[in-house]
Order: C-alpha cells, then structure tokens, then sequence
C-alpha cells in the first residue's frame, strides 16, 4: 500500500538550533542566546549564536529539500526577530526573513508548516516572569496575530507551541532551560496554563481571521507503559499518563482538565491562578483545533518510585531525556529495561511503543487529525570514505513509518510525517554531537552540507510513497 496522496511527507527545524544571526538585522535577545551561556548548561558551552547558519544559508538548505523530494518543511518562527523586546514593535527585517524563507519553500513547492514558539522566547518578557506572568500570554496572542497577518495568506498549517511540557518542564522543575528554575511544580502548572490559554486565544483569533488555513498545537507524545502487571507499577503508569499526557492533550482537545490532576494539584497547593474566563476560552477553542501534533521518540517504561529521592537532577545529563530518573512529584520513576533497544543517548527504539500509544490517543481523543511532527534518532553518524552511512537513522525512520501506516490501516486519522530533523543541528543539551539530520553539516569546513545516505533513501521513500514499506 501506498501512503494516501494527501499524506505530507516532511522534516523539521527550529529557530534557535538552526538560524544562528542571534544579534543580526534588528533581531531582540531571546531568552536562550543568554541562557546558553551560562556555564555548566549547555554540552561543551555550545549555542546558537552561529548554529547551522541557516539565516544565511537557507537558500542552499531549501534547494537541498527540493531535490530530496520534500513535500513540506515544518520550522519555526523567532519571536525575537519578529517583535524584538516580546510586546512592542514590528521589526520588519524579520518579516522579511521569514516571508523570504516562505516564498523559497513555495518556488519549489514545498509546504510550509509553522511553529510560533519551539522555546526561544524574547528575553524581556523571561526576565518578566516568562510564562508564569498572564503579560507573556497576552504577548503571545499579539505575536501570532502579527504572524498570522503577515504570512497566512501562504501559510496554511500553523503550529502555536512545540513541546510545552519540555519548557515548562525543564525550566521549572529540571532547571535545564530558561529560566533555570529547580523543583517549583506551582509555577510549572501555572506556566503550562498559561501557554493553553494563549492557545486557545490565538486559536479563536486564527478562526475569526477566516484564512480558511488549519490549527494545532504540537505536544511530545511518550505513553507510559508498565515494567510489569504489578499492581503499584499499574497504578504508578496510570499516574505517569495522566500527568504527562491527560494534562497537556484534554485542555487542549476536550476543552478540561483531567479530575485526576486537578485533584492532586488542589491537594497539594498547586493550582493554578485561573479564572472562569480562562477555563471557558479553553472550552470555546476546544472544538476548534484542526490537528494535534505528535513529538514521538520513545515511550516511558514505568514502576512506582520506592525509594523518596530527591528528584532534581544533579547534571544537565539527567534533563536529555533518558529513562533512570524518578519525577518530578517522586511516584513514579522511569526504567531501563534489559530486552529494549536504545540509542547511545539512552532514548528507547520502539516502534511497537508507538503504534500502541497512537491506539490509546485513538481511544481518548478520537478521530482528532494527528501530524506526526517530529520523529528520529539522535546518533553519532558514522562517516566510511568520506560517506556519511548514518543506516540507524534509515532504520529507525522506516520502523516508524511502517507502524504510522499500520496505524493508517487501522483507521487513525494520521496525515503526515516530519521527520527530526531536515539538517543536523543545535541539540540544546548535547551540542552538535547529537546529530539527526538527512543532511550533514561539516563544522571543520565552514559549515558545508553534505547529503548523508538518509537522504537518499528518504528521497525514494518519498518518490514511491512508501509502498516498500
Ligand atoms: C532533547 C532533544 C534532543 O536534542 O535530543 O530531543 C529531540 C528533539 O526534540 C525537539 O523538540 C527539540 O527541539 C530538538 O532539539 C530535539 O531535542
């Protein structure tokens, strides 16, 4: 079977790891290009000042996509370019970058799929609280209107948040990310409302604007699976789920917050300040949201944390994601397995993970439209005779390609894939090392790309529809 004709096949970028020109053409400071160089946080002191240069280069990297065959280029918008201090003025070099950027994808018509916010935020409005302050939220709604204006009569799939529980996560529990705030689970619920209501708020504003484009957001997809049939393991699962998936995906698409958490959350003292207006735009918006987007990599194996660690972590090592760490609340923890596969960053390969977390999605949330918008292998890609033979990644994006088109067969209403990432990139928490591009970037000669084996083999993936698949 071949993938249906409407099915996007596509890769994916991000600002901040891609663009570099940090201070370029009236660009404001984001919260990363400060944060990034603070010592300790980030592999090697590395940033994105210079990144893969993208900026200058995007040209080159477009022209590259079109001869891969790609149907659709998923990237994301640097706030900072666009309103430099966050809430004030226009910079009009920076809609010139991005209408720019645009028109190239289309010139070889290629699809462009934006994301408002992949986790740089202007640093006048970090330093202001960042998204635990409702002036952030407020923020946000003016930036996407501005988007919107200048570049949805091209841009007709948009994205407003990547990943919300890894920059709320992170930057208020692990301290990992800006603003580097450690185990404060009161300002992490509160920021994570507050992105759902600028959501829901830029949402409604999108459906009153009438670009007959579509909507979503894009969250990290892990479902949680017990180690074993083991009562308090189960329990602990179930636990894992709601925190890490129910509370970001209802609020989202069903419009309220799971009970379970809220519960807990009321219990504990960490409710969010929230108001009956809020929780009704979320309501409102609901029903309104084209798509849901899919950030999968792994699943999380899970047992009951038996031992009350403390949960922080100690390194930036313990925040890249790898299984070992209890959560951030202590009742779970995540576990190696010995019959699992891993990467050598110590992410889970399962594409059986995937499949079976996409059939409890089904379950929950029906026949929403999933993207998914983010899928790969972070690996040290072998080069043999000047050749990049990167043959894990092609692996692992064909094990995961087989099981989006099982999920197909089945009847869910999946509509396209981006792979992580077009060209290698910035990691925020591993450097340049961690590589998941198609298309290599020599750091030891100026930053020329290179196509790797990937490249070719995603280009006749492509070209066939997947049918070997
Ligand atoms: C932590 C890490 C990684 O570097 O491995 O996970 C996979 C991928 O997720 C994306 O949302 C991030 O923007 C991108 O940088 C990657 O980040």
């Amino acid at each position: 079977m071949r993938f249906p004709k409407d099915f996007l096949f596509g890769a994916a970028s991000a600002s901040y790891q891609v663009e570099g020109a940090w201070n370029e053409d009236g660009k404001g400071v984001s919260n990363w290009d400060l944060f990034s160089k603070i010592p300790g946080k980030t592999f090697e002191a590395t940033n994105g000042d210079v990144a893969v240069d993208h900026y200058h280069r995007y040209k080159e990297d477009v022209k590259l996509m079109a001869e891969m065959g790609l149907e659709s280029y998923r990237f994301s918008v640097s706030w900072a370019r666009i309103i430099p201090d966050g809430d004030g003025e226009i910079n009009p070099k920076g809609i010139e970058f991005y209408n720019n950027l645009i028109d190239e994808c289309l010139h070889y018509g290629i699809v462009p799929f934006v994301t408002l916010y992949h986790w740089d935020l202007p640093q006048p409005l970090e330093a202001n609280g960042g998204w635990t302050n409702k002036r952030t939220t407020d923020a946000f709604v003016k930036y996407a209107n501005v988007c919107f204006k200048a570049f949805g009569d091209r841009v007709k799939h948009w994205i407003t948040f990547n990943e919300t529980v890894i920059f709320c996560g992170h930057g208020y529990l692990l301290g990992a990310h800006p603003p580097g705030i450690l185990s404060d689970p009161k300002k992490y619920f509160q920021a994570t409302h507050n992105v759902f209501t600028a959501h829901a708020r830029a949402v409604s504003d999108y459906k009153k604007m009438k670009q007959f484009g579509e909507i979503g957001i894009t969250h990290v997809f892990n479902p949680a699976f017990s180690i074993d049939n083991n009562a308090e393991n189960e329990k602990a699962t179930y636990h894992a789920n709601q925190y890490s998936t129910a509370w970001y995906y209802d609020p989202i698409l069903l419009g309220t917050y799971p009970e379970y958490v809220v519960k807990q959350l009321a219990e504990k003292g960490w409710t969010p300040e929230w108001t009956a207006e809020e929780l009704d735009i979320l309501k409102v918006a609901a029903p309104q949201n084209d798509f849901i987007g899919l950030n999968y990599y792994q699943p999380q194996r899970v047992a009951k944390n038996d031992v009350q660690e403390d949960s922080t972590p100690k390194s930036r090592e313990q925040s890249t994601g790898a299984p070992g760490n209890a959560s951030f609340d202590g009742v779970y923890k995540t576990v190696k397995m010995a019959d699992k596969v891993y990467t050598k960053w110590g992410w889970e390969i399962s594409a059986e993970g995937f499949l079976e977390g996409l059939r409890m999605l089904k379950v929950a949330y029906g026949d929403v439209k999933m993207y998914i918008t983010e899928n790969g292998i972070g690996d040290e890609d072998p080069i043999i005779q000047d050749e990049i033979v990167d043959i894990p990644r092609i692996k692992y994006i064909e094990e995961h390609l087989k099981a989006v088109k099982k999920g197909i067969l089945e009847g869910i209403n999946l509509k396209g894939y981006y792979a992580w990432s077009v060209i290698d990139l910035l990691s925020w928490l591993n450097g340049y090392k961690k590589q998941y591009g198609f298309i290599y970037v020599d750091h030891t000669n100026n930053l020329a790309r290179k196509k790797k084996l990937s490249f070719h083999w995603y280009k006749q993936m492509i070209a066939t529809r997947g049918e070997e698949l």
